[in-house]
């Protein structure tokens, strides 16, 4: 049997933590090394995670004694601002680990894989520092890749997410109380991933958040200007041929719905709308804000670094 690959997780008690703890329990190759948590520090992981078999506890580890348990990659999966100390002290001490940022942080530097593999798959080989797109962003490039060169003008997005989408640090965004009966708009010009997908895609967008009182998946909604008209069936061509023979996204004739892709590892695109004149192109992506949009994709990613399937581990 092959050797295991070994992962500390910073930042475990997150949804997305958690959601990648049960990935990883079905890895044939992935184990855990260790697991960080300041709440949950002492207690035992099997005890919060149901997937998870095995007498690890969580620690509460600072950036500098990360480093040593000899972990062969570190997920980063805190809050926005926080991955900086951590990034240093593995520069510092342990620089060919592999370290993959599940927040904004590294999303714009030029010495980090920007980790979207069916669009940067081809730059993944030997990526040491890897940078995980976020929810929308993925959804927002996923929807807009196909028609780069052809557009006129910025890209239209209207998002509309799930509350797992803001964290489990308490927020107006994650109060089903406030969300009950309730669409919630924030952000709705200069999101940071308005910047990432406008930076990564080099052609604008103008996304346009909201959060529903549901708690997992994404509807991003996306209006796009043509430079020249298209028919439908073109369109449609279009986006089966770029994703022809990807195992994690489909391309539907109908609108996908976001309660179909809840708890799934893909994302959907669909519902291809021209207006009369073949210039403005309408359709929808869905992917679930805790999968393809952080843990799904982060071990895409991993299995990439490791020169492994790129979905080895994860269900199609
Ligand atoms: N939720 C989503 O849909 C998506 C999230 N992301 C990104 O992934 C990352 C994790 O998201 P998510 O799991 O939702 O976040 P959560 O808020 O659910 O979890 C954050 C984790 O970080 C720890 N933490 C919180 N504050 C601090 C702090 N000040 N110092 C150290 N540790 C802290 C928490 O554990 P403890 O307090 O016990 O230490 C917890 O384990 C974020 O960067 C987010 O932007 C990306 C795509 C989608
Ligand atoms: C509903 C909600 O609040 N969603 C989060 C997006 C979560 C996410 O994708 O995280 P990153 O910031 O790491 O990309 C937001 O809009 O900031």
């Amino acid at each position: 049997m092959s050797a295991r690959i070994r992962l500390g997780l910073v930042g475990a008690r997150g949804h997305v933590g958690s959601e990648l703890i049960r990935l990883l329990a079905g890895h044939p190759r992935f184990e855990l090394a260790f697991v960080g948590s300041r709440e949950r520090a002492g207690q035992r992981l099997a005890d919060h995670e149901p997937s998870y078999a095995g007498e690890l506890r969580y620690g509460n580890p600072e950036p500098a004694a990360a480093t040593v348990p000899g972990a062969d990659a570190v997920v980063l999966g805190l809050p926005n601002g926080l991955a900086a100390p951590y990034v240093q002290a593995f520069d510092a001490h342990a620089p060919d680990t592999v370290l993959l940022d599940l927040s904004a942080d590294y999303r714009f530097d030029p010495a980090w894989h920007y980790g979207l593999p069916e669009l940067t798959r081809a730059r993944a080989a030997g990526a040491r520092r890897i940078s995980n797109p976020g929810c929308y962003a993925t959804a927002m490039q996923l929807a807009v890749a196909p028609m780069l060169g052809r557009l006129a003008g910025p890209v239209q997005c209207f998002g509309v997410s799930g509350y797992s989408g803001a964290g489990t640090a308490p927020s107006e965004r994650n109060d089903p109380e406030k969300l009950r009966d309730n669409l919630m708009p924030y952000a709705l010009a200069g999101h940071v991933h308005e910047r990432e997908v406008g930076h990564q895609l080099g052609h604008p967008v103008e996304f346009m958040p909201h959060v529903a009182a549901h708690f997992r998946g994404i509807t991003l909604t996306a209006n796009l200007h043509l430079a020249e008209p298209l028919t439908l069936g073109e369109v449609k061509r279009i986006y089966r041929d770029a994703y022809a023979g990807e195992p994690l996204l489909a391309v539907l004739d109908e609108a996908p719905w976001v309660s179909r892709i809840a708890g799934r590892n893909g994302a959907e695109l669909g519902g291809f709308t021209l207006s009369e004149d073949g210039r403005r192109l309408v359709l929808v992506a869905t992917l679930d804000n805790l999968l393809k949009g952080a843990a799904t994709q982060a071990l895409q990613n991993l299995n990439l670094a490791f020169g492994l399937p790129e979905t080895m581990g994860i269900a199609t």
